[in-house]
């Protein structure tokens, strides 16, 4: 193992981030930073999750904290904007936030919301990109197949970079993908990536034409990029909504993809209102740099979390990590 419990519990810090905007239900973004010989590494999986998919998140945290990263290829990561699933009217409030960004991923399929407030969401994002932007959508395997369909079609009009995990199942993106087919739409997998047991069932089921691949669950760096050479399969490299040190995680991992056509989904610490970072990595021109940020001792001061939620954090970190211990040879 590369790392002792006490190595992490004697570094961590935990965090809250406000946000913005509310996304995911989330207002307030809680997360672990640990220091290791290589740098600040983060470990933030979401609170509702169990300590077996948390486990993959601090295997992460450790691979970029202890173990040297692998080269990059490339110094420049093109980031997309993120739309959550808020009305027309927001749109382009959000949109400024990620200046010389081309490309934007639209959340859809929220609960409590209609298709048509979708279109109008999308059709808000296409007035202020213009004609060569690139939208994608997102609707978090919130679908079946036929609303998906339904949907997918009354939204094509609108140009389609790709739509991301439609529906729940390997199956039922299958069935999605077929049906669609004539519309030439490309169907992207991302909860059926990384959270499935197999992240590489989804495409040896031919049932994606892309994979969202994301540091922190996939279990980090390394590990990812073993995913994606398995997969064959064009990537995007994104986000779980980290603070810039996670960032930097996801911007290593997307350095050293062998292919990268797509822009990124790691323009997001521009939704949270603050940052551990002395200089938050932030989309500039429509891109992220590929290096660790310095951290603020000041911000990592402001922003620390209440004594209950660093115990409740801290004793998440104990059980996660019996769990890596047990499941891998670091
Ligand atoms: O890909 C992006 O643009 C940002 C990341 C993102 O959307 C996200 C952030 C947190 C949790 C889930 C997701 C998701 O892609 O589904
Ligand atoms: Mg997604």
């Amino acid at each position: 193992m590369l790392a002792h419990l006490d190595d992490l519990l004697g570094t961590a810090r935990v965090v809250q981030l406000p946000m913005r905007a509310r996304f995911r239900g989330i207002t307030l973004r809680e997360a672990v930073l640990f220091e290791g010989p290589e740098g600040w590494t983060e470990f933030s999986p979401f609170v509702e999750y169990r300590d077996e998919e948390a486990s993959a998140w601090l295997h992460a945290a450790i691979d970029f904290g202890w173990r040297a990263q692998p080269a990059p290829l490339r110094e420049l990561i093109p980031v997309n904007a993120t739309v959550p699933a808020v009305a027309a009217e927001a749109v382009a409030m959000i949109l400024d936030r990620y200046p010389g960004a081309r490309t934007a991923k639209v959340k859809v399929a929220e609960p409590g919301q209609t298709l048509a407030d979708d279109i109008a969401r999308v059709r808000a994002v296409r007035d202020r990109l213009g004609p060569e932007g690139r939208i994608r959508i997102d609707a978090n395997a919130l679908w079946n197949v036929d609303e998906a369909e339904h949907a997918i079609h009354a939204l094509a009009t609108f140009d389609l970079e790709y739509v991301e995990q439609p529906c729940a199942t390997v199956e039922e993106l299958a069935e999605i993908r077929a049906r669609t087919r004539y519309m030439d739409i490309p169907i992207a997998a991302d909860e059926s990536v990384r959270k499935a047991s197999d992240p590489l069932a989804v495409a040896r089921a031919g049932a994606a034409d892309l994979l969202v691949i994301k540091a922190q669950p996939l279990g980090g760096v390394h590990a990812a990029l073993r995913i994606v050479a398995e997969a064959g399969l064009p990537v995007v490299v994104s986000s779980a909504l980290d603070t810039s040190i996670g960032i930097a995680m996801g911007a290593r991992l997307a350095s050293a993809v062998p292919a990268l056509d797509f822009d990124c989904g790691l323009g997001t610490v521009a939704m949270f209102e603050e940052d551990v970072a002395v200089e938050p990595i932030v989309p500039v021109d429509g891109a992220i740099r590929v290096e660790r940020p310095e951290v603020s001792a000041a911000q990592l001061d402001r922003l620390s979390a209440p004594a209950d939620r660093r115990d409740w954090w801290l004793d998440r970190v104990r059980r996660c990590y019996r769990l890596v211990e047990r499941a891998t040879a670091l």
